[in-house]
This record gives C-alpha cells, sequence and structure tokens, in this order.
C-alpha cells in the first residue's frame, strides 16, 4: 500500500488581473519523494509556488496530510510543517551563520530574561544546548563548522545556498519546497546539494522543487510536474517526462 500523501493540491489556479498565470494544477508529493515542477519562463512555476503556501490569491484546495489546510494562513502551514524556502538567501545579516541558525530555532534556544535572572545556569545550558543543535542542523545542511561564526555574507554563494536551505528547514519540516535551489551553483556544490535532497528524502521528507536545472531534476525528482502557459503539460517519472512529445515540444524544444 502507497503512504499517504503529504501534500496534495487541487484545482490550484492564480489570476493577476485577466492574466490567467495558473490553472487546473493538480499533484500529490509522498513523504520521502521528491517532486520537480518545471516549465519554460512564464509557464506559472512561481505562481504556483506561491499559491501552495498561500502567499499570492488562489484558486483550488490544498491538502497538508489529510488535513485541509487551504484556509490556513503562511504561518500557520509553517507551524504544520509546510516550510519554504525563497530565491533570494534572506539571512539575519549581523548575526553569525549560527546565530541566524540558533535564530530559526526560536523557543529551543530562548530561555527568556526571567529564567535568565531566576536560574541563570539552567538558561546557559539551555543556550548551550541549543547552539550545539544548531551547530549539527547546520553541519548536515553542508555547511562546515569554518563557517559557523562568519557572516552569511562572508561565506561561499554555494554554502549560503545551503544556508538558505538549513533555515528554511529549521527544527523539521514534514514537507519543504524550495524555488531554484540549485541556482548559480556549479561543480562541487551541485554534489552536495544533491547528496543533501537525496538525505532529506531518505529521513522521509517530502520534497517539492523548482527548478530550470533539467540535469539536477532528473537525477533527483521521483515525478515531475511540468508547467506551460500555466496549464498542467505532464505529470510523471523523469523516465517518461523525458520521452513526451508534448513536454519536449512545449519545454526543451524551445530551450534549443
Ligand atoms: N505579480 C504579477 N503580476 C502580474 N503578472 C504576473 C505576476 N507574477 C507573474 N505574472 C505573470 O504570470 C505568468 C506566470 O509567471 P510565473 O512567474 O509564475 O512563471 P515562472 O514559470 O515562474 O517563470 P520564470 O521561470 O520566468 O520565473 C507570467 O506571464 C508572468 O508574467
Amino acid at each position: 500500500m502507497q503512504a499517504p500523501c503529504a501534500l496534495r493540491v487541487e484545482g490550484l489556479g492564480v489570476r493577476y488581473g485577466a492574466l490567467v498565470a495558473l490553472e487546473g494544477v493538480a499533484w500529490d508529493v509522498r513523504p520521502g519523494e521528491l517532486l520537480g515542477i518545471i516549465g519554460p519562463n512564464g509557464a506559472g512555476k512561481s505562481s504556483c509556488y506561491e499559491a501552495v503556501t498561500a502567499m499570492v490569491r488562489r484558486q483550488g484546495r490544498v491538502f497538508l496530510g489529510e488535513e485541509d489546510v487551504t484556509a490556513v494562513p503562511p504561518h500557520g502551514l509553517a507551524g504544520r510543517g509546510l516550510k519554504r524556502a525563497f530565491q533570494q538567501n534572506a539571512f539575519f545579516e549581523d548575526l553569525s551563520v549560527l546565530d541566524n541558525m540558533v535564530a530559526v530555532l526560536g523557543a529551543r534556544a530562548h530561555s527568556g530574561l526571567a529564567a535568565s535572572v531566576l536560574a541563570p545556569r539552567a538558561a546557559a545550558r539551555r543556550r548551550g544546548e541549543a547552539a550545539r543543535f544548531a551547530a549539527d542542523q547546520l553541519v548536515r545542511f553542508q555547511v562546515p563548522a569554518i563557517y559557523h561564526d562568519r557572516q552569511p555574507r562572508e561565506i561561499p554563494y554555494g554554502v549560503q545556498r545551503m544556508l538558505s536551505i538549513a533555515l528554511a528547514f529549521g527544527d523539521g519540516a514534514r514537507v519543504l519546497m524550495l524555488d531554484e535551489p540549485a541556482a548559480g551553483l556549479g561543480g562541487e556544490d551541485m554534489a552536495r546539494l544533491v547528496a543533501l535532497l537525496t538525505s532529506l528524502k531518505k529521513e522521509g521528507v517530502a520534497l517539492v522543487v523548482i527548478e530550470h536545472h533539467m540535469d539536477l531534476i532528473m537525477a533527483v525528482a521521483d515525478r515531475i510536474c511540468v508547467l506551460d502557459l500555466g496549464r498542467q503539460l505532464a505529470l510523471g517519472p523523469p523516465s517518461q517526462i523525458q520521452h513526451d512529445e508534448r513536454v519536449l515540444e512545449a519545454y526543451l524544444g524551445k530551450k534549443q
């Protein structure tokens, strides 16, 4: 028996005034599975991404596990384990890499003023534990310890991308959505990204990844949703998508 869906969308649509940017999109993703979303420029990928996380006005329904979360606002979705990263890296620039991670881990790290005054040793111990947990989390997301004390803008771009994924994931995610995680990455950084995505899948995280980088998506996706002119052109495993005539014509054909 197949595992239940981690995330499912039905009849997803987005309009900007008279422009139909997305219409009738329907897919699901299961724990441990990576769904790739591809399509030519203007196909509706970003609109789809924003629509799932309720960042734009949209039609359709969104289910997280068994729960209909269509009416849940973005912060409520994050609280339920649907996390998203942004295409642009977004950091607290004045904090170190480690403190960025501590900050998103939130409650785990903050002992509070009252606790610090009334029980300073316990508060210090909790802060130490939070910092260790944050450091472990960063290493797990391919951000090596040599960068933890630096500010985000001081670390290499490829490591910044990993940091942004780590921050999006926070203290855990049932579903993690990534918008072009491979943008601007080359050789070794790309290999690190593949390793990270593969390990998240093994841990049972469901991933939804918008990507222009065909080699990456064909290598790591279990299924791919192809959008073109706001419509869902195809949905299937990479082997099927690579040979789909409509996809070749609409997407790959336009790229050549
Ligand atoms: N805020 C907006 N207002 C008006 N039109 C928009 C807006 N955002 C996107 N669009 C239009 O909606 C359509 C889909 O855009 P979208 O950004 O979702 O596509 P995309 O597949 O992500 O494209 P790209 O690969 O270029 O980022 C395009 O025609 C785009 O011009």
